[in-house]
């Protein structure tokens, strides 16, 4: 999957990451799901985990709602948190039900440091700032298990995390990457001008990016240590 898929700007945004981009979306957590050696106690309890970050990140893709400008950019957020909380949740059920997680036990998960750091940073980007504030902060999560989604269904060894990569290269996923990408590029473009990467605004924008990409890393690093 390019980087040009996603929109203008997440390319633009994603070349600005450096490194921290190909550190969360190559992490060794990663490269586990690929060919099947990460251990299954590392995956659960980072589901987990993950699940509580949707969460959260459903609460902020609904204060984009509260952000938005226009009803095209309502109608936006409110995919976004739809496809969150009524599909890719189902995922994070389903795989815990068969494994003898309750829901009720999923949803009273104790949060780890670096699922609420980066949770919490996320919103903070959106009660502080605009909508742009909040996107760039939000697009690392969607776009990279997008690219890595994509990436791993070519690429994948082993079928033991078929389910998980299935579910991000899928065209449902696929498609909700995309509408975020062109979110991001009309949003800019409403408040910043068509040429919105010669704003000064933008590269603050891009700094929000990194510092967002780098938290994934940083949550990848957490599944590894149950
Ligand atoms: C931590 C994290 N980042 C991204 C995604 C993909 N929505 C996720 N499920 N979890």
């Amino acid at each position: 999957m390019s980087a040009q898929t996603y929109g203008r700007a997440f390319a633009l945004m994603r070349e600005a990451a450096g490194e921290a981009w190909g550190e969360y979306t190559r992490h060794a957590f990663v490269e586990g799901l690929r060919d099947g050696a990460l251990a299954r106690e590392a995956f659960l309890h980072y589901l987990r985990q993950d699940y509580v970050f949707l969460i959260h990140f459903s609460r902020a893709w609904a204060l984009a709602v509260v952000k938005s400008e226009t009803h095209a950019e309502m109608l936006g957020a409110v995919a976004t948190v739809n496809a969150l909380v009524a599909e890719e949740m189902q995922l994070h059920v389903g795989i815990c039900e068969a494994a003898g997680i309750p829901q009720e036990e999923l949803f009273a998960t104790p949060e780890r440091a670096e699922n609420l750091a980066y949770t919490r940073y996320v919103l903070e980007a959106g009660y502080s700032g605009d909508l742009l504030d909040l996107l760039a902060a939000l697009a690392p999560c969607v776009m990279g298990y997008g690219e890595i989604g994509a990436r791993l269904g070519v690429e994948k060894t082993s079928e033991t995390y078929a389910d998980w990569i299935g579910t991000y290269a899928g065209d449902g996923y696929q498609g909700d990457c995309a509408a975020v990408g062109q979110l991001l590029d009309s949003a800019l473009e409403r408040r910043l001008g068509k040429d919105f990467e010669t704003s000064p605004r933008f590269a603050t924008l891009c700094d929000k990016f990194r510092t967002a990409t780098e938290l994934e890393v940083n949550f990848w690093q957490m599944g590894l240590t149950p």
